[in-house]
Order: C-alpha cells, then structure tokens, then sequence
C-alpha cells in the first residue's frame, strides 16, 4: 500500500486503545471511505482483550510510580508491543479482515499537558509506550502511533484526540450533541447543532472509574464494581464529595486533561481517608466515588458546555462506565434537569465500547494521507498537526 497525500482510498483500519484503566486492549476494525460529506466509517468488528494481571499490575506501577528504573520501563515497552501483538492477531483469528492499517494509541504512562519548569525550561510532556515493530511485525501492516506529542510541540495539550471522530460519526445538523466517555478519566465533546470542527468544545471532565476502580479493588478486592451493584447499596457522603469537588483541577477553564497525575493513587488515599471517617460501610465509600465521577460531569456541564448548546441535546455516553447502571442513573439525575436525554454511542451506531479504539484508526487514517488529526478547539492547540510516526512492517 503507498501512502498519496492527495487521494484519499477506502480502507480497512484497526484501531488500538489501551487507557487510563490499564482494563487491557480494545481493538476496533472500521473501514473508512470518502463521502459526498466527509469521511465515512463503519465499524467490521471489535474484539476486547483483556491485560493479563501482571501486566496490568506492571502498568498501573508505571503509571502510579515516583520511582521506576529504566529496565523495568524498558521491559514494559516490549511487554506491551507482544500484548499489541497478540490482540491484534486474536482479533483477526476471529474477524479475518484484510487489514491495511493500524493505528494504535500505546499505554500512557506519564501526562503533563500544562508547561511546567524542568531543567531550565518549561516544558509539557507525554508518553505513551508499547514496542511498535512487534505489532507491525505481527500484523503486517503499518502501524501509526505516538499521537499526542505533535499536538502538544503546537501547543495543545496533547488530549483529548477523540474528539475528531466525535465530529466525524456523530455531529447532528438539528440536535445539539454531547459525547461523553467513560474510561478511568472521563471526557467530553459537546458539538452544538450544526457545529462546524472550530465550535468543538472538549476537554476531559476528571476521574470516570479510576477512583470508584480503586476504591473497589482497596475495599472489596475486586478491580471495578460490576455494573455498580455496590454503589447501589451504598449512601453518598455528601462532605466528601463536596471535599473533593475542591480539586482545583474541576474548576479549570478548559483547554484541559487529567489523568493518574491528578486522581491516581495519592487522590484515591485521601478520599479513602474522609470516608472511613465519615462512615463504617464500606459501600458508602464506592457511592460517593460513583457520585464524584456523576457530580463532576454535571459541574463540567454547566460550567463550560451549557451556554454554548441551544434546544434538544443528546448526551451519548460510552467506554467502560456507560456499563454501570448506578452511574448511569446519577448522571441522569445530574444531566436531564438541564435539557440534557441521556443515551449511549450505540443508538447512534458506534458500541460504546468500541469508540475510542476506532477514533484512533480514524487517527491513522488521517496521518497515513497526511492530513491533521487534532481538533485546536478541543486540545487548544494554535495550529492543526499531522499526528504521530509511522512503522512499517
Ligand atoms: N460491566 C461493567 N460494570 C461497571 N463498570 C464497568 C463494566 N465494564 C467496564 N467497567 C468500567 O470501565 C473501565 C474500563 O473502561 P474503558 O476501557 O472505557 O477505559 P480506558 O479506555 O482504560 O480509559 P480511558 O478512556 O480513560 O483511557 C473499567 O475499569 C471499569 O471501571
Ligand atoms: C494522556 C492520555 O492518555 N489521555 C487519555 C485519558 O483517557 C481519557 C482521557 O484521559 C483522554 O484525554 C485521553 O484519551 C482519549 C482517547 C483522547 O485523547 O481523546
């Protein structure tokens, strides 16, 4: 396959996401194609495949660590290409497309999306891992990656990306349209109806699942709570959501980005900590995480989305979090009172958890014809960028 910066040819594209959950892999295959109004997608198949516990221990280390040796990052990067490796050649084993590209988004293990001091300049920084050449090797195909640095040398802050594929498949010209995801750090891209790309608004809302996943994991030994059953039990401690909406990072105009930077480990100790003060029951404590992710979302909405939208609004959730039912329901509560009809990506043709592992075969299908794939109104980036590196098999 050459690669022609004028004539975009249909393709089959898998896309690769690892995320703030270190949950494990979701590949998404989608053929895109252009349109009379821009480009098509449709989804062939998606397959998710889970990290096994060491390496999800391994990566969630990575991220969380003040201090991680070389070796031990060295080893990761490799472990994570034979992780690529194998889910992409599961995926095909069981969708036997025949691919062209992929791209793959990699694990981020570090996010500074805001300039700070280092070594005698200032500096925003990224990093996402995961040794391409194995994945390239695997499938026989390029591999497109390393999205997010290009953004952040235009000035944005590398995050959120998906935003372009939110534009792309579910932009309405008569419906003002929010789509909300759910990983570990939530996001948002509110598009009012008719939006051209510039009228984007984007940003990430703050934690989705980290905190209720490590409340979970540190309270009832399980990685996350299955459809939100034990919230379901559980009381929200009003002071401790109140207490933790201080986080100086919800009241932050957008450009923004979070990640396990702001509401890893030490956010998750601290809130722990005013539970267990403020109540005996263990269930008390994932309610009012559940409610923090719901409670946020509706600040973020009001705060930053709401005068910009007019009439009917479609507030379409995905990822991970859109599975639990008591989350959900908070959000409801949060989100119709301001003309907002909760659904998810799937009544507008996308499985909400297949989303952002398409945005980023979107992503490489764009880098592959040489076209910008970050939205400035979304990153607050100056200027539009070709997004990230090419392997080639
Ligand atoms: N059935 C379910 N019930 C409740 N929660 C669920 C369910 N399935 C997944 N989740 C939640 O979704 C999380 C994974 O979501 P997802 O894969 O969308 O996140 P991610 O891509 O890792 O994160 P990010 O989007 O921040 O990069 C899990 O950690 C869990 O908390
Ligand atoms: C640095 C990084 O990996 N950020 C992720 C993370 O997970 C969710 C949220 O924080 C979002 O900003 C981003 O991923 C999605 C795919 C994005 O860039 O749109």
């Amino acid at each position: 396959m050459t690669r022609n910066a004028t004539i975009l040819r249909p393709m089959n594209v898998a896309g690769m996401m690892s995320g703030t959950s270190a949950d494990g892999i979701d590949v998404a295959i989608v053929r895109i194609a252009p349109g009379a109004k821009g480009l098509r997608m449709k989804l062939l198949a998606h397959h998710a495949v889970p990290f096994s516990t060491s390496v999800r221990a391994a990566v969630l280390a990575a991220m969380d660590a003040g201090n991680i040796s070389t070796a031990e990052l060295a080893r990761l990067n490799w472990r994570l290409g034979i992780a690529y490796a194998d889910a992409i050649k599961a995926t095909l084993a069981e969708y036997p497309v025949k691919l062209q590209l992929i791209g793959c988004h990699g694990q981020t293990i570090y996010h500074q999306g805001v300039p700070a001091k280092y070594a005698g300049v200032k500096l925003a920084c990224t990093w996402q891992i995961g040794e391409m050449a194995m994945l390239a090797a695997a499938s026989g195909v390029p591999v497109v990656s390393n999205f997010r640095p290009a953004d952040m040398v235009a000035g944005g802050q590398g995050a959120p990306l998906v935003s372009l594929l939110d534009f792309v498949m579910f932009r309405h010209a008569g419906r003002g349209r929010v789509l909300q995801n759910l990983g570990g750090i939530g996001n948002l891209t509110a598009m009012p109806a008719g939006a051209s790309l510039n009228d984007l608004i984007a940003f990430d809302t703050g934690p989705a699942n980290m905190l209720i996943d490590a409340v979970t994991q540190s309270l009832f030994g399980k990685p996350f709570d299955r459809r939100g059953a034990i919230a379901a039990r559980g009381m929200v401690l009003e002071a401790v959501v109140v207490s933790a909406l201080k986080h100086p990072f919800f009241g932050r105009k957008p450009p923004k980005s979070a990640g396990r930077e702001e509401f890893g480990s030490s956010f998750a100790a601290q809130f722990l900590k005013q539970c267990k003060a403020a109540s005996r029951r263990p269930e008390d404590a994932v309610a009012t995480a559940t409610a923090l992710t719901a409670r946020s979302i509706g600040l973020a909405y009001c705060r930053f989305v709401q005068d910009r939208m007019e009439g009917a609004v479609d507030y379409l959730l995905s990822g991970g979090g859109a599975h639990n039912a008591t989350l959900v329901e908070m959000l409801s509560s949060e989100l119709d009172p301001l003309g907002c009809k909760l659904g998810t990506t799937e009544d507008a043709g996308l499985p909400a958890q297949t989303k952002e592992a398409a945005a980023f075969g979107l992503l490489a299908y764009e880098t592959w014809h040489r076209r910008p794939g970050n939205v400035p109104a979304a990153t607050g980036a100056v200027r539009s960028a070709i997004l990230g590196e090419i392997t080639y098999a």
